[in-house]
């Protein structure tokens, strides 16, 4: 089995949504406390970075070229640059007790973003979802951490993760992207490490992040976990495949909360990992506009 590599002399503070970006071959993702989206080129090595006023919890990119991104305070359409051409809505949750943190776009280019009920007094965080119309949508609540967002293959599933109640759930999805009751997919024993971000393979497998937990955990469509890929640190964050092949698996990790001795230990907590894989992830779509 491959064992994961590191992918450049980065260590970041909580990069948070890896993406694929093939028109440049190129793999983005965000810090989510440093406020930043990162873009680094396997080839040259290239690294460059863009600043922004408010915690990024994840992006998207648009079709029409730019970012559709979900910070503390909304979600936001930006130019290439970052530059914000306007704000699609702001967070239904109150911004100062929930930031958002995962989400991503179906295969028919709408984008999803969940937030974190910062206070973890109860499930206070939802799942909200834009449409090519740009009008937002909640469509799932009952959330402590929203993480895990991904679709099997046939559009027939939208996975999603709460990483604080160890969970991952399936919620059946119609053709036009209506969507039944959440339903339990798999739980977690405590002290195990818990679902964080992920993606689906082209076999409909569902690969997680296991944070707290030092590693990759491959998960059947009936939930047996297939595959295990462990890690020299404890908190990947999440996953996302790329390369001209699709068959890397991309891989964030985190530092945050970590003490010193902690950090002394695991050093690499915060680097970007890689590992080849045998079988091709999905892609993720763009996020798509009507205007
Ligand atoms: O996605 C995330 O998950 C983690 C896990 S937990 O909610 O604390 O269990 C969190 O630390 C991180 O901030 C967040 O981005």
């Amino acid at each position: 089995m491959n064992k994961p590599k590191v992918l450049f002399n980065y260590i970041g503070h909580l990069p948070e949504c890896p993406t694929w970006d093939a028109t440049t071959h190129s793999l983005l993702w965000t810090d989510i406390i440093e406020q930043q989206v990162h873009r680094f080129f396997p080839e040259s090595e290239k690294h460059t970075v863009i600043s922004f006023n408010e915690e990024v919890g994840c992006f998207a990119l648009r079709e029409k070229g730019g970012f559709i991104l979900a910070m503390r305070t909304g979600i936001f359409l930006t130019n290439e640059q970052g530059e914000v051409e306007s704000r699609v809505c702001e967070n239904p949750n109150n911004p100062l007790l929930a930031r958002f943190n995962d989400g991503g776009v179906d295969q028919d280019g709408r984008f999803y973003a969940g937030t974190y009920w910062e206070p973890k007094t109860f499930n206070g965080a939802l799942l909200l979802r834009i449409d090519s119309d740009l009008r937002p949508k909640v469509i799932q609540n009952d959330i402590l951490c929203a993480n895990g967002l991904a679709f099997s293959p046939d559009k027939q599933w939208m996975y999603t993760s709460d990483t604080p109640n160890h969970v991952i759930y399936r919620t059946p999805m119609t053709e036009n992207g209506e969507l039944g009751l959440r339903e339990i997919f798999k739980t977690f024993p405590i002290g195990k490490g818990c679902p964080d971000g992920a993606a689906v393979d082209v076999e409909g497998c569902y690969w997680t992040a296991m944070f707290d937990g030092h590693r990759i955990a491959r998960i059947s469509p009936t939930g047996e976990v297939l595959e295990e890929h462990e890690l020299p640190v404890r908190c990947p964050t999440m996953v996302c495949f790329g390369s001209d092949d699709m068959k890397t698996l991309y891989i964030t990790t985190t530092r945050e909360n970590m003490e010193e001795i902690e950090l002394a230990e695991r050093p690499l907590s915060g680097a970007l990992f890689s590992i080849r894989t045998a079988v091709a992830g999905m892609i993720k779509p763009n996020f798509k506009e009507e205007k």
